[in-house]
């Protein structure tokens, strides 16, 4: 076998084996007019009146998602790369089984010549002190890391069915376990809440998502994807279906969706990128923010939309005032029902750096905080500067807003959820003071199974409900989270409503990590006006079949367990009743997917995940520090912090971006990611021993300084 693939590659690089240049040359010509029709196509049925209506679950999900036009371009080369790569593989012998092709292509380096993929043109200043908007000239050697619109990073190779883009099927040929179906027989709805975390820890987490990655559905120009009958009744037929569409078919006894008919749930492939060099090749995804934790979120990760954000005055961003309100609120965005849900146009719809802002009431809360917190120090800087320029405020005040965020990141978020031994086991913890780990050789790319997967157990811990809180603790409202999708108006509903919800996320406790998942995320999420809304835990599944990620077994050996021959293999890593129901489920241990599979491992001690998924988030989180030149404590740098700099960023906390940022929470606990407690007990927020200060004179420079 071995001496037939070796044959085979060498007669193929010769060029007068199975392909020659001309093949591939034709390949990648009518890989291109594939595509192209494909792109017509999708047009017209859209046009044909197959589209997405108004107030459903389906546009509601395409509102938390858009590709940015400068981005198009990508996934339109990224198409025609992988129709020519199809079309290669289908001139090759039967007998070369997709393994052998891959290696083919490796050695062949078969690239599209297209002007899109001539060498990256991105040209860096050496000398800039902040980071650039889009995450380019982070990396002095690679400039195009961690930018916007990068392909996500693998440290697994894919599994599609076809090697290239192919949903994967089960070891037997026959197909996966239907999502829903593991949905609900794995994730049921039980009311577990978390003894020690609050919602905020839940909202925090959400937001450092947003702000490092974001994977966006495939669109056509003429509008969203519809991949079922308009009432859910059934799929498309295929002939009305887009190529991307792999709806999540309903089984027929479903627990929920069977009172309401319910028999299709929409769902679009992600959009595809080309790698760097326009390689043919499986399919990779594309990563359309910066995936730097970079503050993105707030401030865009393009220049046109942070130019959008910003006062150009003061060093600002652009906030609205509310009558009675002392801080202000995110601007609005001009077209509130393109992205909004709204009962009428006086509700709130926000803008900020990402798309995504709206789509929960205490998202846009802390996005708000946020907004806050950036304001609030511009205008200090301002008045220990009064000669700096809009624009060093604006950068000064940026730098470290970042910097606050990447400090409660690594020292108060990551260690709350995954212990502190951990981290300082894979090396996560920064140092003391400065730390020197920077490495211009680590990718600080998201990495595919980390945002396709493992982070995406953190959905079990969202509870049922928004809680709100008066000034006088005396009560707690609870609002379901189903019907404040796409609507932030709790947020406003009285001058006192912003900091009700505050209080409230703090009060609450969150789920347990555990695979129990409220029905308002598996069975009415984005449900609108609708008795019924999509499912996240089977689109989560789903989500890692369509980016082929690898399976759970293949991911136990990449982090360090044995490989599972049978399903009993499991039992050091799982519980005999989960290893059961998974037996139930899946023909094979080959076949069960990473989300599943590490959803429901034991949690580590200390972590609320398990081994594999700990895995996989710790490699993430180090990459994300050692790969990022900017990274706040790093030393000896140009744009370094100043030791009494750093020494005041290294005050920040949670409980201290609250207190400065909110008109009336006055009180809150030290350890603002725990419920209170007599370990964690409340402090007011002018006791500046238990919650320390951000003092800013340290940003105090002679007055020749300017910029
Ligand atoms: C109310 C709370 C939340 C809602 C409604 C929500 C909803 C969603 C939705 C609709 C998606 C896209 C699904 C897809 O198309 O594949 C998503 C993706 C994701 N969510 Fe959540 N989520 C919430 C909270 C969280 C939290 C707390 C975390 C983690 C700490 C998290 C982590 C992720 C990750 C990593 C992704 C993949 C992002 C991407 O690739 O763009 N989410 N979530
Ligand atoms: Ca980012």
């Amino acid at each position: 076998m071995i001496w037939y693939i070796l044959l085979f590659l060498s007669r193929a690089k010769e060029d007068d084996g199975p392909i020659s240049s001309k093949d591939v040359a034709e390949c990648l010509k009518c890989g291109r007019e594939l595509a192209r029709a494909a792109r017509r196509r999708g047009n017209e049925l859209v046009k044909s009146g197959i589209n997405l209506d108004a107030y459903t679950p389906g546009i509601l999900h395409f509102f938390s998602g858009d590709l940015p036009p400068d981005l198009k371009k990508a996934s339109d080369v990224s198409k025609e790369i992988l129709s020519a790569t199809k079309l290669l593989q289908m001139k090759m012998h039967s007998s070369v089984t997709p393994s052998m092709f891959h290696s083919y292509l490796e050695q062949q380096g078969v690239c599209l010549r297209d002007p899109f993929c001539q060498p990256s043109l991105i040209t860096c200043s050496s000398t800039s002190k902040y980071r650039s908007i889009d995450g380019t000239c982070n990396n002095e050697e690679h400039p195009e890391w961690g930018r916007k619109g990068a392909p996500f990073t693998r440290i697994a190779m894919p599994r599609y069915a076809d090697g290239i883009y192919t949903m994967p099927v089960a070891r037997s040929g026959h197909s996966l376990p239907n999502p829903r179906l593991l949905s609900t027989r794995l994730f049921a709805d039980r009311a577990i809440g978390s003894r020690v975390l609050t919602n905020m820890n839940v909202q925090f987490g959400q937001f450092i998502t947003h702000d490092m990655l974001f994977q966006v559905m495939d669109v056509t120009d003429e509008g969203g994807i519809q991949c079922c009958l308009a009432d859910g009744r059934d799929v498309l037929p295929p002939e009305w279906q887009n190529d991307k569409c792999i709806p999540i078919t309903v089984p027929d006894n479903d627990p929920f969706y069977r009172q309401h008919d319910i028999k299709c749930l929409n769902f679009v492939r992600s959009v595809t990128t080309p790698r760097d060099d326009c390689s043919l090749g499986h399919a990779e995804q594309m990563n359309t923010v910066t995936s730097y934790l970079d503050g993105s979120a707030i401030y865009g990760s393009d220049k046109k939309i942070s130019s959008k954000l910003r006062t150009k005055s003061g060093g600002r961003l652009r906030q609205e005032e509310r009558t009675g309100c002392i801080r202000g609120f995110l601007p609005s965005v001009k077209d509130k029902f393109a992205v909004c849900d709204l009962r009428n146009a006086s509700e709130p719809c926000y803008l900020a750096g990402d798309i995504r802002i709206n789509q929960s009431p205490t998202l846009a809360m802390l996005h708000t905080l946020l907004l806050r917190e950036h304001n609030r120090i511009a205008n200090k800087l301002s008045k220990l500067n009064p000669l700096w320029t809009d624009e060093k405020l604006f950068q000064e005040a940026r730098k470290i807003v970042i910097a606050e965020i990447q400090h409660i990141t690594y020292q108060e978020w990551l260690p709350t959820n995954f212990g502190a031994d951990y981290l300082r086991y894979y090396r996560i913890s920064p140092s003391t003071l400065y730390s020197r780990d920077y490495n211009p050789e680590a990718n600080p790319g998201v990495i595919n199974s980390f945002g396709a997967a493992a982070f995406r157990f953190l959905h079990s811990i969202i509870s049922d409900n928004i809680v709100t809180c008066p000034k006088t603790y005396d009560k707690a409202y609870l609002y379901r989270l189903s019907d404040y999708y796409s609507n932030p108006c709790l947020l406003e509903s009285d001058p006192d409503s912003f900091d009700d919800v505050v209080r409230g996320i703090l009060a609450s406790n969150a789920g347990e990590s555990d695979p129990f998942c409220t029905g308002e995320i598996t069975n009415l999420l984005f449900k609108s006006r609708n008795q019924w809304g999509m499912d996240l835990i089977a689109m989560d599944i789903q989500r890692g079949r369509d980016h082929g990620i690898a399976s759970y077994n293949d991911f136990r050996e990449i982090c360090g367990l044995p490989r599972a021959r049978t399903f009993q293999d499991l039992a050091n890593e799982m519980s005999q009743d989960r290893i059961n129901a998974l037996q139930h489920l899946y023909e094979c241990v080959d076949d069960i997917d990473l989300f599943v599979g590490g959803a429901l491992e034991r949690d580590m001690q200390g972590s609320i995940l398990g081994y594999t998924f700990q895995c996989i988030v710790a490699e993430q989180f180090y990459r994300t520090r050692i790969g990022d030149r900017f990274f706040y404590d790093n030393g000896e740098m140009p744009h370094s912090f100043t030791t009494d700099q750093l020494k005041e960023i290294k005050k920040a906390s949670m409980a201290r971006l609250i207190c400065d940022n909110t008109d009336g929470v006055h009180f809150v606990q030290k350890k603002a990611f725990e419920v209170e407690s007599a370990y964690n007990p409340k402090y007011k927020c002018d006791d500046y021993n238990n919650i320390p200060y951000v003092d800013l004179t340290a940003w105090k420079k002679p007055s020749l300084d300017i910029f």
